[in-house]
């Protein structure tokens, strides 16, 4: 006997979990196939583990400023296993929160690997299972560059298998997940250095943002080593690593060093030549806006599209195509990729949606861009040794002002971005964030008194 379903999602990740359940929801016979840990990449070694991470660094910062707040307290150290630990416990409760929600929404829950056998047919352990609608949500790997020695070092997934905290951390890559890692590993007390190939990191935000994140890694942040490519790596005898650099440089004693330089699509071993499916030259499976591959009755979502790869996105991806297929009411249910607001959990958080300045003035020319931007210290550290500056911007177009991207670098932006972004998403303009009141005090308001 062959399952046969209306829905089956490849992959138990954001975007899997989301599209299979919307499914069944909307009354679907749907399953999700997973080879790995419910949740994907975001719950067991990204966004989740991360931000738990990010938490701790987070703490650590507020105990270094603890004393100017009139705290006198005894540091008896850090110990990474409870942090771990905890972080881990949390993940587990997340999976049972998966489960719960797949019975409750009548999806079943599949582990293994699938393999395409036809457009309409994977095979799981050995046994074939068959949908009328299948998508493939099988997200991504980190990529290893092939230099010398490149197995020496780990990836993402190998911070979060860390054991103990590194003494001297090595982060390549000038991305969300370089800065992030670079950052959390020097606010928990690691030698930690960021090597950049070009003269920044986050090269695409906007350029005052990166230069506020400069700044503040310049005061208190992992040793930034600019326009730096490694050459080899060499492990010696006594386990540490050298990192040389194509520039002569070697960075020695290093007893950690991550890989964080991009990552690629999972399709290479899904056999999807079976079911007639075309990737692009670097395995992408390129989608319409309906999220439709090139065969019929095929689709994906998520970081497999090359789409930003952000779990906001692969979930809305997916939600939208289980609506467009199962729900009558949505026939032309499908994502909007524009305005997609990020933030990266860099020391202190950035936040940016829509057009950086340079965009803006290569869309609508230089004389149709008004810039409004705020350097300002943020009370939180201000009253403390540690003052350090945040930077808010508008980049506004045309004789309303209508805005078309906020950025920013400060404490708090992690949390302060969404409402905005709903704000900008429905065309506010200057004089809209203008007439709305202050709140009062906070870094926020900074974005409704721009002058
Ligand atoms: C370190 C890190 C930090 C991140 N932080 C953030 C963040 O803060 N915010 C944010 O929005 N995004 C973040 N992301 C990105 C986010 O994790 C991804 O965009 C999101 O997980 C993509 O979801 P997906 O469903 O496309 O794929 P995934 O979540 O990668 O899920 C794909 C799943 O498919 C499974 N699979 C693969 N092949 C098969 C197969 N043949 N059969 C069965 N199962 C298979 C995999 O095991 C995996 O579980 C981060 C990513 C990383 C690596
Ligand atoms: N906070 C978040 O939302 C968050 C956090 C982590 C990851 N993510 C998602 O995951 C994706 C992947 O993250 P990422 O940081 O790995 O990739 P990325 O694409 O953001 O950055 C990779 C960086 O590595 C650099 N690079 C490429 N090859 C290199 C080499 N050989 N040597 C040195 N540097 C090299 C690139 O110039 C680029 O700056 C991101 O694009 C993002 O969408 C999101």
């Amino acid at each position: 006997m062959t399952r046969h379903y209306d829905y089956l999602a490849i992959g138990a990740g954001s975007g899997g979990i989301a599209s299979a359940n919307r499914a069944a929801i909307r009354g679907a016979k749907a399953a999700v196939i997973e080879a790995k840990a419910v949740g994907g990449t975001c719950v067991n070694v990204g966004c989740v583990p991360k931000k738990v991470m990010w938490y701790g660094a987070h703490i650590a910062e507020a105990l270094k400023y603890s004393e100017a707040y009139g705290f006198k307290l005894e540091q008896k150290g850090f110990d990474w296993d409870t942090l771990v630990r905890n972080r881990e416990a949390y993940i587990e409760r997340i999976h049972g929160g998966y489960k719960r929600g797949f019975d409750s929404n009548g999806v079943e829950y599949i582990e293994g690997f699938a393999r395409f056998v036809d457009k309409n047919t994977v095979e799981v352990n050995g046994e074939k299972i068959t949908a009328d609608h299948i998508t493939i949500a099988v997200g991504g790997r980190a990529i290893i560059p092939s230099c010398e020695g490149a197995e020496h070092g780990i990836d993402s997934d190998g911070f979060f298998a860390l054991k103990q905290r590194p003494e001297k951390a090595v982060v390549v890559g000038a991305g969300y997940i370089a800065v992030e890692i670079a950052g959390v590993l020097h606010a928990l007390g690691s030698d930690s250095h960021l090597l950049v190939r070009r003269e920044r990191p986050l090269r695409y935000f906007d350029e005052d943002i990166t230069d506020g994140l400069l700044e503040r890694l310049a005061q208190d942040g992992p040793t930034l080593h600019t326009n730096t490519v490694v050459k080899k790596v060499v492990k010696r005898d006594d386990g540490l690593l050298d990192v040389h650099t194509e520039s002569g440089d070697v960075l020695n004693d290093v007893d950690c060093l991550v890989w964080a330089i991009g990552r690629e699509p999972a399709t290479d071993k899904i056999n999807l030549e079976a079911a007639g499916v075309e990737v692009d030259p670097v395995g992408f499976v390129r989608t319409d806006k309906y999220q439709n591959t090139n065969v019929e009755g095929i689709y994906a979502v998520g970081d497999i599209t090359g789409e930003a790869q952000l779990t906001p996105v692969a979930i809305k991806a997916g939600r939208l195509l289980a609506e467009r297929l199962f729900n009558p009411q949505m026939p032309d249910a499908h994502m909007d990729y524009s305005q997609i607001p990020t933030i990266v959990f860099s020391h202190p958080p950035i936040g940016t949606v829509g057009l950086t300045e340079v965009e803006a003035v290569a869309k609508y020319g230089e004389g149709n861009i008004k810039v409004y931007r705020s350097r300002f210290a943020a009370m939180y550290n201000a009253v403390t040794p540690h003052r350090a500056l945040s930077t808010f911007k508008l980049v506004c177009t045309g004789p309303e002002e209508k805005v078309v991207g906020i950025h920013g670098i400060g404490e708090g932006m992690d949390e302060i971005l969404q409402g905005f972004a709903v704000a900008m998403k429905m065309g506010a303009t200057k004089a809209d964030f203008d007439a709305t009141v202050a709140l009062h005090p906070t870094s926020a308001e900074e974005f409704v008194t721009l002058r």
